[in-house]
């Protein structure tokens, strides 16, 4: 099926963002796949990639045992497009030389365009100067032969640099990110000019694909899906069902960590819509009893994801037996709990789906899902008929109120929580904002503070209210709600849940923050 696509091999050495560059593509209706460097010789004959784009990534070209591009690569005539790390082990391999440790550009910086280039074209024009976003330590100081300079920059004499002949491009910036206005252009350029694919690659495609992929690896084997309610799982249960009919059972776990009435509203409409069995399992007890006395966020995660599998290998004994298990990861809970690669790329926070796993899993794994970004499976939920409550309903992490009671969490603190929370996301349905918000959620700090109620002295929580703007979770900015909005909350937060006698809000973004507290 994927044959009869125009593909991009992307090289990984190991960049926070390298999905960022595969997302890129997918949006020029290109197919392609992110294969870490030491799979790249073997990918490049069995892919048959009409192009090539080389990563950004952490180490040095200059140390010894660092990461290399397939050598054969240089020789097969296929266009290259090198990218930070990836532009100084092109000039490293060819022939030109990279330093270490002089000029670092961190963020924003301007390119200046010296010569015209199909690169640049109808995007960048001679003589004038774009933003750009940079992120390095190294640069290269000396191009390789038959390479000339297309850009520069204060700290990169070589921002941009071309071997047109042999079609090979190489930059120091990042056109990936979103800071880089111009990036995702110079990237289709690449993608649909220099290496001439068509473009002919949809969510539909994908989904045919996806639903090819679910059948090869499951056989006739039977399935699992956790179901949460949530967007990804909805969109990954529903996909299963296509490609494998009866054998998928989905699984809701109410774990106790749920928000106020979503066991039942979940469970209806699934039930309501879908004719798929579905377990409702009651484990409110098993979960609550092992976070007693845990405040470590990191023991946290890691105790709900393997309470999870305990849950899921009990069900699946119930049916007869399962041979997979089904879950709706994406790709931002993939990087931020573990390393594309498996190389040296940090853990912010371990998703009670990935990092958060146990090491030993009776089933295998189906995550139909893993590559793609939430607005990207909202796209393929649509294409799937999925109801707009499921597509357009907020985010919410697996592991649920449990993170969003800082420190120790106690069934008194979590019936706190959920009645502050309903407050908050009732008055954001009232104002018509739910839609123009991507996530939005009340968290009780472990903090009291003294206030003045009816006369008398309280001793009371804090809740903190936090909303966010984003397009993808990887980044955010919090909600820019007026002032009366944020007091008519507090007030009513103060007045009816008792517990709580002062209500903050939260104004950092992601980066430095991350959208959950823990
Ligand atoms: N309460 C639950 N019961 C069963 N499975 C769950 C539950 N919560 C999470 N999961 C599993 O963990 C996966 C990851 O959770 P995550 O919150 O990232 O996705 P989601 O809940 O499907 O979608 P959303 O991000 O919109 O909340 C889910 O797709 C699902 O497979
Ligand atoms: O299923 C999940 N399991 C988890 O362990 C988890 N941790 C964070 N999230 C959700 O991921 C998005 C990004 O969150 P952060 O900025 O807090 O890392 C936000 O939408 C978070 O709600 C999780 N989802
Ligand atoms: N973002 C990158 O690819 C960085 C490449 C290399 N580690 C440097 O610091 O220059
Ligand atoms: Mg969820």
């Amino acid at each position: 099926m994927t044959q009869t696509h125009d593909k991009i091999l992307i090289v990984d050495f190991g960049s926070q963002v390298t999905q960022l560059i595969a997302r890129r593509v997918r949006e020029d209706g290109v197919y392609s796949e992110v294969v870490p460097f030491q799979k790249a010789a073997e990918a490049i004959r069995t892919m048959k990639p009409r192009g090539v784009i080389l990563s950004g990534g952490p180490e040095s070209v200059t140390t010894d045992a660092s990461p290399r591009a397939p050598q054969e690569l240089f020789d097969t005539d296929l266009p290259v497009f090198g990218i930070c790390y990836g532009q100084q082990t092109m000039a490293a391999q060819l022939g030109g030389e990279v330093e270490s440790g002089h000029h670092s550009e961190f963020g924003r910086a301007e390119v200046e365009v010296l010569t015209e280039s199909p690169l640049f074209q109808g995007v960048w024009q001679v003589g004038k100067k774009y933003p750009v976003w940079m992120s390095h330590g190294d640069r290269v100081t000396r191009l390789p032969e038959g390479f000339e300079v297309l850009a520069i920059s204060e700290n990169a004499p070589f921002a941009a640099v071309a071997d047109e002949a042999r079609k090979f491009y190489a930059v120091q910036f990042h056109p990936e990110v979103v800071h880089t206005p111009q990036g995702a252009q110079l990237i289709r350029n690449f993608v649909r000019d220099i290496a001439g694919c068509k473009g002919d690659w949809t969510m539909k495609a994908f989904r045919e694909e996806a639903i090819e992929r679910i059948r090869a690896q499951v056989g006739t084997g039977r399935v699992i899906c956790g179901l949460s309610g949530g967007v990804d799982s909805a969109v990954a249960a529903v996909l299963i069902h296509e490609a494998i009919g009866d054998q998928l059972t989905c699984v809701f776990v109410d774990h106790g960590l749920l928000r106020a009435a979503e066991a039942e509203q979940v469970v209806t409409l699934f039930r309501d819509h879908y004719n798929i069995p579905l377990v409702h399992v009651q484990a409110q007890d098993l979960f609550i009893g092992a976070l007693e006395g845990v405040s470590d966020p990191e023991v946290k995660r890691k105790t709900i994801g393997k309470l999870f599998i305990d849950v899921f290998d009990e069900e699946a004994k119930k049916i007869g037996g399962a041979d997979f298990l089904a879950q709706g990861t994406l790709y931002p809970d993939v990087i931020e709990s573990v390393s594309f690669t498996g190389g040296p790329s940090v853990t912010i926070k371990s998703h009670h789906n990935v990092g958060g796993l146990p090491e030993r899993m009776k089933m295998k794994l189906v995550e139909p899902l893993r590559e793609l970004f939430k607005d990207e499976v909202r796209v393929l939920g649509r294409e799937l008929g999925l109801p707009d409550a499921f597509v357009g309903r907020h985010p919410f992490p697996g592991p649920g109120l449990a993170i969003r009671v800082p420190g120790e969490i106690t069934r008194e603190k979590l019936d706190i929580l959920r009645k502050a929370d309903a407050i908050y996301l009732e008055e954001i349905r009232n104002a018509g904002l739910y839609d123009e918000i991507w996530q939005a959620f009340a968290v009780l700090l472990p903090v009291k503070t003294v206030g003045v109620m009816g006369d008398a002295r309280t001793y009371d929580h804090v809740c903190a209210l936090r909303a966010v703007t984003s397009i993808d979770g990887m980044t955010a900015d919090f909600y820019p709600f007026d002032m009366k909005f944020l007091g008519r909350v507090a007030t009513r937060i103060i007045n009816e849940v008792k517990g709580i006698n002062r209500v903050t809000y939260d104004i950092t973004s992601k980066p430095p923050g991350t959208i959950e507290w823990e």
